[in-house]
């Protein structure tokens, strides 16, 4: 059982009552969806089977054929003995034969109480189902994880209760949840109250994006300072991507690059005469510059205290050394880079991503399509709304862009990268498919005049 579970019962809430909600959620969710039709309800020992008694007989009330094919029987005087004894319906045997014949199964096996592989005599039930619904998860979907623990089915749909879990927005789990629908099932305030979250989907309600003051000038919605290497494309397009997202000033750090468009500036300066002007305060290290020049420059940014975010060659340069980043605001790597700077974390892309930000004490954007923020203290935040032709060469450098230019404008570390990925995946999608990376900071504007549209 969840925490939010436990929570809800030691508020008084009974579990039968949240049972009988979930069920029903589940039957209402099947019938906006699916004509009437021949439903099996494959029930394993736990809630998560009481949950599918309560949709049988739910179903079975609005006059659909139903039958319940326990894999287990429901463990005595629980709730889910309680939901059973309440079904008259027909009980059949679990086979193949019978969930191949069923025109929609309800896959009530096993939920948030997954402690062990799903033996292959069940996956192979799971799997012989022509349309399936899942109750909370795919039965073997690690909920806290997204990982699948021996197989999981892939179904239709997923109706899950009181909020979704990291292995609804985690993949492969995500994957396998088909539609995923978050039922309220009655669950208290006071429940929620008691369970301290740390872990959420990025969402603009998480942050607050930063407004230019009336009377405010350049230099105060932030100056930020990029550092240019060989390949100049990296920093010119986070430049990019930088100015539009608001910061008032954009220095490019090195050799004059061919095609810099007017508005950035590019400055020539020795390193050590731009790192003690106070008023470049926030530096992006990383892309484009190459991985020795990358570690050279990291190491003085640090030393001087700037705020920064480090990046792709900066990344690098910390392979197996995790500690020369200690002092850096955020790091931004994808798996490779995550994998050379850390390799000795293995676990789930949460678990890592947080114990990579509490041993650097920064935030860590570890991206992929379910891209996590962690943030040294625990919070985290799984962002879901990045379209698959994101990965697209240069829209790394644009994330990192966007991160620097909401960190200069005064957010803090963690809200200011939660929001630059949420706002990289919205860009890329308005954009559309045949994005490339240089397109994606024209997009940011309407993207942020929209959340200020509709009051996130
Ligand atoms: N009690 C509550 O407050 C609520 C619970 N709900 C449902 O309750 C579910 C969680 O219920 P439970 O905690 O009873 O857990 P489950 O019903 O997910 O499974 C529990 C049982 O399965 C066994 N098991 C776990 N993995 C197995 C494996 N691989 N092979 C064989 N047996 C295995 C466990 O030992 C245990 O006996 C949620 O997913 C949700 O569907 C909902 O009714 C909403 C409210
Ligand atoms: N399958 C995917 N779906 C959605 N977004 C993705 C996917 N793969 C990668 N991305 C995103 O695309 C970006 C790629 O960054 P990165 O690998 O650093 O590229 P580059 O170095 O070329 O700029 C990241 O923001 C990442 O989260
Ligand atoms: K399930």
């Amino acid at each position: 059982m969840g925490l939010i579970d436990t929570a809800a019962l030691s508020c008084g809430v009974s579990g039968l009552m949240l049972m009988e909600n979930a069920g029903t959620a589940v039957a209402r969710a099947i019938v906006r969806r699916f004509r009437p039709c021949r439903v099996l309800v494959l029930a394993g020992p736990g809630n998560n089977g009481g949950d599918g008694y309560v949709a049988a007989r739910r179903l079975a009330e609005r006059g659909w054929p139903v039958a319940v094919a326990p894999l287990a029987p429901p463990r005595p005087a629980s709730d889910a003995a309680a939901a059973a004894a309440l079904w008259r319906g027909p009980v059949v045997a679990a086979d193949e034969g019978r969930v191949q014949s069923a025109e929609l199964v309800i896959d009530a096996v096993f939920g948030a109480g997954l402690a062990r592989d799903v033996d292959p005599g069940t996956v192979a039930l799971l799997g012989a189902a022509r349309r399936l619904v899942a109750i909370d998860v795919p039965s073997g979907v690690d909920g806290a994880t997204g990982a699948v623990r021996g197989a999981a089915p892939r179904a239709d749909l997923t109706v899950t209760f009181a909020g979704l879990k990291p292995g609804h927005l985690l993949f492969p789990g995500r994957a396998l949840c088909g539609e995923t629908v978050c039922a309220e099932i009655g669950m208290p305030a006071a429940a929620f109250a008691r369970v301290e979250t740390k872990t959420w989907r990025n969402t603009p309600v998480l942050w607050r994006l930063p407004a230019p003051a009336a009377t405010g000038h350049k230099y105060e919605r932030g100056h930020l300072t990029i550092l240019a290497g060989p390949m100049s494309g990296a920093a010119i397009l986070a430049a990019a991507a930088a100015r539009r997202i608001g910061a008032g000033l954009v220095t490019l750090a090195g050799p004059d690059p061919a095609g810099v468009p007017p508005g950035i500036i590019v400055s020539r300066a020795a390193l050590d005469e731009l790192v003690t002007d106070p008023r470049r305060r926030v530096w992006l290290c990383g892309p484009g510059l190459g991985v020795e020049a990358a570690g050279q420059t990291l190491a003085r940014l640090v030393a001087a205290g700037r705020a920064i975010v480090a990046d792709a060659d900066a990344l690098t340069s910390a392979a197996g050394e995790a500690e020369r980043l200690r002092g850096v605001a955020a790091i931004t790597p994808h798996e490779g880079e995550f994998a050379r700077v850390f390799p000795d974390l293995q676990a789930d892309r949460l678990s890592r991503a947080r114990a990579a930000a509490a041993r650097i004490g920064a935030v860590v954007v570890l991206k992929g399509p379910d891209t996590v923020i962690a943030a040294p203290d625990g919070r985290a935040a799984i962002n879901a709304n990045a379209p698959p032709f994101l990965a697209t060469a240069g829209s790394g450098d644009t994330l990192a862009g966007i991160a620097a230019g909401l960190l200069v404008q005064g957010m803090p570390a963690f809200e200011a990268c939660c929001a630059a990925v949420w706002l990289h995946g919205a860009a890329a999608t308005r954009a559309g498919g045949g994005l490339i990376a240089e397109d994606l900071a024209d997009h940011l504007p309407m993207v942020v005049e929209n959340i200020k549209k509709f009051n996130f």
